[in-house]
């Protein structure tokens, strides 16, 4: 699968969402920060926006749930038109019946883990998943320091879903950027949320163009990548 870009409204003025949202049109997704200042140390947005964002751009919305009690939230957002729900493992009560629950009411689910949740306790899972994020910070803000220890995970994730023959995409969410993309790329990841490394360029739809083209560069050199 080619390399896909999520840029990050989190780094995008909040008070011209729509304007930002046409922005960054060619990326492959725009990536939807929802944070509920308990589960995240933030506030940001949540359905009414969602449902807003939806009539102002075709881009399909990633919707990453940074809150509490996702199972009994994620459905709305199905519901306000994202295209991909994340919900994190950390706070779901039931991560399987949460995945199904998205997949039949027709979006992609999705399941994150905080850089201090292992992927090995969760191997049985993937299967019900259409994506899997690794956090390469430690959510709530934007503009943090990519996280290199999370490239073994990244690796150990791919790993687990080479060995069960799956489909299912390999996010990674935080500091990702020109300067490391390409190592995320390589070890494994296929879809790269980005805010900074977008909004906080002159042209962030040339920023997008240029993070897709570095990452479908190393995807290419990589091993894992053989024969994809
Ligand atoms: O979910 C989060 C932070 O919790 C991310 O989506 C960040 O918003 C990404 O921003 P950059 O690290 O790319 O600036």
């Amino acid at each position: 699968m080619a390399a896909q870009i999520s840029p990050s409204i989190l780094s995008a003025d909040f008070a011209r969402l729509a304007e930002e949202a046409k922005a960054v049109e060619g990326a492959d997704w725009l990536h939807v920060d929802v944070m509920d200042n308990h589960f995240v140390p933030n506030l940001t947005l949540g359905v009414p926006v969602v449902e807003s964002l939806r009539k102002a751009t075709d881009t399909p919305l990633d919707c990453h749930l940074m809150i509490e009690d996702p199972d009994r939230w994620a459905p709305a957002y199905v519901d306000a038109g994202a295209g991909s729900v994340t919900f994190h493992v950390e706070a779901a009560a039931a991560p399987v019946r949460l995945a199904r629950e998205i997949r039949a009411k027709g979006a992609r689910a999705s399941m994150a883990l905080k850089p201090a949740t292992p992927i090995e306790p969760y191997e049985d899972l993937l299967p019900e998943l259409d994506m899997l994020l690794v956090m390469t910070v430690e959510p709530g803000f934007g503009g943090q320091a990519f996280l290199d220890i999370m490239l073994p995970k990244i690796r150990r994730t791919r790993e687990l879903i080479g060995k069960h023959g799956l489909e299912m995409w390999l996010q990674v969410d935080g500091g990702v950027s020109a300067d490391t993309i390409e190592r995320c790329a390589e070890a494994g990841a296929d879809v790269f949320v980005a805010g900074s490394a977008v909004y906080g360029k002159e042209d962030p739809a040339a920023a997008v163009q240029g993070l897709r083209r570095q990452a479908e560069e190393a995807t290419a050199a990589a091993s894992w990548a053989c024969g994809h």
